[in-house]
């Protein structure tokens, strides 16, 4: 089954939570009809389903924990060969989280054509984060979470970045900027690849 996802294009999408990932993705899915493939979204909807491997992850989530990665990689797999007769090339969103997620993936899945790597500056991401926590109905975005979620981002998802530098296949994206700003960088990134 895997054999038919191992000549797609795969792009991580990585950056610190806040940062933008889940919106220049949906702006990448509108003009280059790539699968995007949330983590995150991956493991809410298992919550949702009221599962209780839901509620196990709930607990994790809620503490801006990292759930174990054999459960996050498995669902990104069965996610990937589900669109893989469509796909033109999948967004790996919010994966790796740590050096082992990424040589996992590669192991059982393939290796990333490109890392798209979404910086914004702390303040900027607690900023948004508090904001988007006002409507989104996250159970993560307060301030405490947050607080967590971004320790965690520098000390096990930063060294993912320099791992994949040594490859030459991180593009850096200021997502300070305004959205389309943004946006017109990552379409620079992306056009590169074909
Ligand atoms: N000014 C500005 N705001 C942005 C930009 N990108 C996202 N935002 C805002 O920041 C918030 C977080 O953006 P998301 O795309 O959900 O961020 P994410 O990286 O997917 O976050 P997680 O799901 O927590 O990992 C949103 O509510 C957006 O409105 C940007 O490029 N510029
Ligand atoms: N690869 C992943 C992705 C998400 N997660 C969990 O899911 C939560 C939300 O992930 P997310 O990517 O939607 O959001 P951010 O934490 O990046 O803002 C994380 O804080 C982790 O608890 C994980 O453990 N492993
Ligand atoms: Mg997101």
């Amino acid at each position: 089954m895997a054999d038919k996802i191992k000549n797609a294009k795969i792009v991580f999408v990585v950056g610190g939570p806040g940062s933008g990932k889940g919106t220049q993705c949906e702006k990448i899915v509108a003009k280059y009809g790539y699968t995007h493939l949330s983590s995150g979204d991956l493991l809410r909807a298992e919550v949702a389903s009221g599962s209780d491997r839901g509620k196990t992850l709930q607990a994790i989530m809620q503490k801006g924990e990292l759930v174990p990665l054999d459960t996050v990689l498995d669902m990104i797999k069965d996610a990937m060969i589900a669109k893989a007769d469509v796909s033109k090339g999948y967004l790996i969103d919010g994966y790796p989280r740590e050096v082992k997620q990424g040589e996992e993936f590669e192991k059982k899945i393939g290796a990333p054509a490109l890392l798209l790597y979404i910086d914004a500056k702390g303040e900027t991401m607690v900023k948004r984060l508090m904001k988007r926590g006002e409507t989104s109905g996250r159970a993560d975005d307060n301030e405490e979470t947050i607080k967590k979620r971004l320790d965690l981002y520098y000390k096990a998802t930063e060294p993912v970045i320099a791992f994949y530098e040594q490859r030459g296949i991180v593009r850096k994206i200021n997502s300070e900027l305004p959205v389309d700003e943004v946006f017109a960088i990552v379409e620079k990134a992306i056009d590169e690849l074909k």
